[in-house]
């Protein structure tokens, strides 16, 4: 048996009438690790998130495949147990975040949930100081609504990290956000996990994001996993031809901002 935080060994799920939408998917990440899940729009990247925090649409059915954390098999063919020490965080902040509940008692919710019976304002501003909300008093009495997207992702990460996972999801989460909160938002990824004894799945179809955050690359191309390897070896020699097709029109979408900068400038 490896030593890999998470081991998905088969995965595979079909959709409606029988259609395939993962096929023998497999791979691992290892604590402390970043990898990352990348693969064109209707790859199976969200799904196979889904299917790895026990959330699939229920016209999806694993029909076989298994996975384990810490070696702890908590996923099998047909069946996913409630997800263990998993925590995800998705696209849209606001969506996932209570747009009847203030931040504060969202945060409480939760805090207490996990056990910190006490938890209160001066808890809740801690968490939201720590994801780098320098108003947390402004934010805890605040609506979702009331916040910009960015500030939303802030506060959803906030709440993933607090349930302590061990395998941390990040399904597209800086897409749709501007440049500047982007990158802010992809650096707080990077100190929660090089601090932590944490992995992280980070779903992108942005291979700048996946060479600016991950070690390791998983891609996907229908279902399948065309190649896994290095971050240098996806970028330098990759070794399949899709990979090879996605790095170069990458590249190509890289250079063409280059040059429209150069041109602005
Ligand atoms: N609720 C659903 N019911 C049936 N099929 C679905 C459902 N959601 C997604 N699919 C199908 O599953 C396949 C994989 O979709 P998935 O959302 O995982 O792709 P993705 O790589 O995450 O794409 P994107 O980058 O656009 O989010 C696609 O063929 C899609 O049409």
């Amino acid at each position: 048996m490896s030593d890999a935080l998470l081991e998905v060994t088969g995965l595979s799920l079909d959709g409606p009438g029988g259609r395939e939408i993962l096929r023998d998917v497999s791979f691992a990440v290892d604590r402390g690790e970043i990898v990352g899940l990348v693969g064109e729009s209707g790859s199976g990247k969200s799904m196979t998130s889904l299917a790895l925090t026990g959330l699939l649409p229920p016209a999806i059915v694993p029909v076989a495949g298994a996975a384990t954390l810490a070696g702890d098999p908590y996923l099998t063919a047909g069946r996913t147990s409630v997800r263990p020490r998993i925590s995800i965080v998705f696209q849209n902040p606001r969506g996932a975040l209570n747009p009847t509940m203030r931040i504060g008692a969202q945060v409480i919710r939760l805090l207490r949930s996990r056990g910190q019976r006490r938890a209160g304002a001066a808890q809740v501003e801690e968490l939201l100081l720590s994801v780098g909300i320098d108003d947390p008093e402004r934010v805890r009495r605040s609506y979702p609504h009331e916040l910009s997207g960015g500030m939303n992702q802030r506060v959803m990460i906030g709440l993933a990290i607090a349930a302590d996972p061990e395998l941390l999801i990040a399904d597209e989460p800086t897409t749709g956000l501007d440049v500047t909160v982007q990158a802010q938002i992809l650096d707080l990824f990077r100190r929660t996990t090089s601090d932590s004894n944490r992995g992280v799945l980070f779903i992108t179809h942005d291979l700048g994001v996946v060479a600016q955050m991950c070690t390791r690359v998983v891609v996907l191309y229908r279902g399948r996993i065309v190649e896994t390897g290095s971050v240098d070896d996806i970028f330098h020699a990759p070794t399949q031809q899709y990979t090879q097709d996605l790095v170069a029109a990458a590249t190509a979408v890289h250079e063409g901002r280059a040059a429209g900068r150069e041109v602005a400038g």
